[in-house]
């Protein structure tokens, strides 16, 4: 994986401008949409647990996010998960403050045990608690320092049986053999809500046309990093209101020249 074939793999995403199914949660679901548009995808909306198999089947993927999760849609989204499996849509879940309270622990157990997702996106502490392992978040930042990180999102990789993305100052990216480091993005992502789960989304709609999905999430991770790097410098130091926006431009914007002069990713071990 390198930077010239992140820029082919965004190449393709926006010829082909996958549908990209989202259960998601209430904060975060416009940004989603405008972020998902930006880029190039088709972003749909859809929790009905009369209509999630169909939209999950027609569409490129299926992005997961229990941010705001109630028991109507965690039945939503597990009748769609296994809906996109049958289909042979790939599954991507964001499990949103896993760790936090037992519900939402429980939850993200159930759906990676229900479906078998292609990719798991989150933070550390939310993947170390998704296949229950203890976490000390040290400092604000759950991501710093890559070594333990590493090896967490190789068990988890091994565990759940799917690719595994964690994401902080420095992302990994792992199937549980080859792993990738992504060392772009910027602190101002941090401040505005919803960037990790729009991150989920986009990474959903690289895999609805990379079949090989450590690829699709490592391509999405550098090219969503890269567009932030833009956008604060576009945004200048005005803060997060300005970046949001600059962020959404960026995503429209980005392409094969800062890909490949700012993308920073190489083979971890
Ligand atoms: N300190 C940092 N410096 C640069 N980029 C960062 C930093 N922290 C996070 N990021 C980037 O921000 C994006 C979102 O990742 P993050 O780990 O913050 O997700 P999250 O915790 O799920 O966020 P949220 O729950 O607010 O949606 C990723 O692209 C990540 O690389
Ligand atoms: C703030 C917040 N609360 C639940 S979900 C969410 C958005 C970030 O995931
Ligand atoms: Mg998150």
């Amino acid at each position: 994986m390198n930077n010239q074939e992140a820029i082919n793999a965004l190449q393709m995403v926006r010829q082909a401008n996958p549908l990209v199914h989202n259960i998601t949660n209430v904060v975060v679901t416009n940004f989603t949409a405008n972020g998902l548009l930006a880029l190039g995808a088709s972003p749909v909306m859809a929790y009905a647990k009369e209509e999630v198999a169909d939209m999950a089947k027609i569409a490129g993927a299926l992005v997961l996010n229990i941010g705001t999760l109630n028991p109507t849609e965690v039945e939503a989204m597990i009748i769609a998960g296994k809906a996109a499996n049958e289909a042979g849509v790939p599954v991507i879940f964001d499990p949103v403050g896993a760790g936090a309270t037992p519900y939402r622990t429980e939850t993200a157990r159930n759906i990676a045990s229900a479906v078998q997702l292609s990719v798991i996106r989150g933070n550390a502490a939310e993947i170390a608690n998704t296949i229950g392992e203890s976490w000390t978040i040290k400092g604000v930042d759950a991501g710093e320092g890559s070594g333990d990180v590493v090896s967490l999102a190789k068990k988890a990789a091994k565990q759940l049986k799917t690719v595994v993305a964690i994401t902080g100052k420095e992302d990994v990216v792992t199937d549980g053999n080859t792993t990738y480091i992504i060392r772009n993005g910027h602190p101002l992502l941090t401040k505005v809500t919803g960037t990790g789960c729009l991150l989920t989304s986009v990474i959903g709609a690289f895999a609805a046309v990379e079949r090989d999905v450590l690829k699709a999430a490592a391509a999405a991770l550098v090219i969503y990093g890269v567009a932030a790097e833009i956008a604060a410098k576009n945004a200048g130091d005005e803060g997060p209101g300005s970046f949001q926006i600059a962020f959404l431009d960026a995503l429209f914007r980005v392409g094969a020249d800062e890909i490949s002069r700012y993308g920073r990713i190489e083979r971890g071990e």
